[in-house]
């Protein structure tokens, strides 16, 4: 494969420190998997303890904006119940359900959310109309909630354009892993 001028430019950050949200659709569950273990495997290589990644699922794409915002949402009304602290000094809760986040017993705000989707373009316009709303949606929920919410969703136009963004092809390079990475820089400015 032919390299490319395209592609970010990491930095190097401390994520020790850092709570993390994650949440993934399910649709296209077989290129979601990579991904979501390629953005895990980066944040811990950061240093973000395994505790302080909370991962949650939802149906479809479609779902990550209000998912964002309710992660968001619940892990703020916990962290105010439990005296506040920084993120990363409370003990996280692992979940995998919303509603069990907003029971769980202790829990800190989140550094930065990472929203994971993989929609594919079929024969009709439902692609387009999702994948437009889904990106202005989580654009403005980070903007309105002023906290990072990365982008991890793929919009592609067949299933080999997938498997190559997940690493699954020869040569190929895993998307997750640049969300990792963009979650604990924009986590740790943020905190700066
Ligand atoms: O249709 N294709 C896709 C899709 N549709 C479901 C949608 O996101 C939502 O869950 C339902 O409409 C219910 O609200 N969701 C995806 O993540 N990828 C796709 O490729």
């Amino acid at each position: 494969m032919a390299s490319s001028l395209k592609g970010p430019t990491p930095q190097q950050h401390d994520g020790s420190a850092l709570r993390i949200g994650i949440v993934h659709a399910r649709w296209n569950s077989t290129i979601i998997e990579p991904l979501l273990k390629g953005t895990k495997d980066k944040l811990l290589a950061c240093g973000v303890k395994e505790k302080n990644i909370v991962v949650e699922s939802v149906p479809g794409s479609w779902e990550l904006p209000i998912a964002v915002k309710s992660m968001y949402s619940a892990s703020q009304v916990q962290a105010s119940s439990a005296g506040g602290g920084s993120a990363g000094d409370l003990l996280a809760s692992s979940t995998t359900d919303l509603t069990a986040l907003s029971s769980s017993t202790a829990s800190a705000p989140f550094d930065a959310i990472i929203a994971i989707g993989v929609l594919i373009k079929g024969e009709t316009m439902h692609f387009e109309y999702i994948s437009d709303a889904v990106s202005h949606g989580l654009m403005r929920t980070q903007l309105d909630l002023g906290i990072p919410v990365i982008f991890g969703v793929l919009t592609v136009l067949n299933d080999d354009q997938a498997k190559a963004r997940a690493g699954l092809l020869s040569g190929s390079h895993n998307h997750g892993e640049d969300w990792g990475s963009a979650a604990v820089e924009l986590g740790v400015k943020r905190g700066a």
